[in-house]
């Protein structure tokens, strides 16, 4: 494959921006992929494992001569991030960041973008629950949805071009706008990570189950939430502070309906239990008979991929 980019600069070295250069760099999608962090350990290790073509110890020095620079740090810190790397940028570039929240990113960074930079802000929708620089891999895109959210005004080239560099390692691009995103990640991703972080909360709480007994019988329902709590704490912090509208939003409607079925416990009310989850179920099935389900092999088929 041919190179989309001449120099990739990756600005945060975790999960998220060392599976891009690994994948990247087996596409063969850029010239060079220069990486930094902030922190001189994540440095070191990224650069005993190889994780860029060159690691560098600034932000600034990272975007120079960079016609892409991602933004891979937590969602609060992207903008001093662009604060600090906006004056270095250089013309013609694209800035774009993968962050779990994008009206926040797009308030946040925007300002700092000079004229005649690109701002494409992105998000894939892959990760894990591991976080830092040895936890990336090539694969980590593949088949996943990354949304791209381009700011009205943005240059179509500019977009297409990181639609590209997406495509070439693995994933389906959609474009979608900041406000409708951040409800629908409420839904799919945020909501259901509280959920599990206060899951876990509670069972650790009951001190008496703790200790080895819910890790000895650990049902497969309760090591998902388990897997999902570990996430990293700064990335989700972050999140809920910054999707605060949404997230609260959703949560109200969670919370209406668990006290429904609350109710409906308490009351032996068998056929309204019975029913939702009936049509919860039905939910399920749906996503994998559209095709939907991006675990499911087949996923990808009729969006443009053999
Ligand atoms: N982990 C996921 O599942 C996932 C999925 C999609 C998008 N994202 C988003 O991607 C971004 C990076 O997430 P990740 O999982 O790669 O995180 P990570 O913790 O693995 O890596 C984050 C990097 O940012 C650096 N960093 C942390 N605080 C910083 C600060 N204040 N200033 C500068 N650098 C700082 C860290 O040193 C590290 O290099 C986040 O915005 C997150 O919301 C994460
Ligand atoms: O698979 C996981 O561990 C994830 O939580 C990944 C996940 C998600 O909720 O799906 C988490 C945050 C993102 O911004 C995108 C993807």
């Amino acid at each position: 494959m041919s190179a989309v980019y001449e120099r990739v600069a990756l600005i945060g070295l975790g999960l998220i921006a060392g599976s891009m250069s690994l994948a990247i760099r087996r596409a063969g999608l850029a010239g060079e992929v220069v990486g930094t962090a902030r922190s001189p350990e994540t440095r070191a290790v990224a650069a005993e494992i190889g994780l860029c073509d060159r690691i560098v110890d600034t932000a600034t020095e990272a975007v120079a001569g960079a016609d892409l620079v991602v933004l891979a740090v937590p969602v609060g810190a992207m903008g001093a991030v662009a604060a600090e790397i906006g004056p270095y940028l250089a013309p013609g570039a694209t800035v774009t960041d993968v962050g779990s929240v994008k009206k926040s990113v797009i308030e946040a960074v925007g300002p700092h973008i000079p004229e005649g930079v690109h701002f494409v802000p992105g998000h894939p929708l892959a990760g894990t629950e591991h976080s830092g620089p040895r936890s990336g891999f090539a694969e980590l895109f593949d088949n996943r949805w990354c949304l791209l959210v381009p700011v009205p005004g943005t240059e179509p080239e500019a977009v297409a071009r990181l639609r590209a560099l997406w495509e070439g390692i693995g994933a389906h691009v959609e474009e979608m706008d900041a406000e409708h995103h951040d409800l629908v990640l409420a839904v799919t991703s945020h909501a259901p990570h509280l959920i599990a972080y206060t899951m876990v909360g509670v069972a650790d709480d009951l001190r008496r189950v703790t200790d080895s007994e819910v890790i000895k019988y650990s049902a497969a329902g309760f090591r998902d939430f388990t897997r999902i709590a570990a996430s990293d704490p700064t990335m989700w912090r972050d999140v809920f502070l910054t999707n605060k509208e949404a997230t609260l939003e959703i949560l109200g409607r969670f919370t209406e309906e668990l006290f429904a079925l609350q109710r409906a416990i308490r009351t032996g009310d068998g056929e309204q239990l019975f029913d939702y989850f009936t049509r919860t179920r039905a939910i399920r099935r749906g996503i994998i008979e559209a095709g939907q389900d991006t675990d499911a092999p087949d996923f990808g088929r009729g969006h443009g991929k053999t």
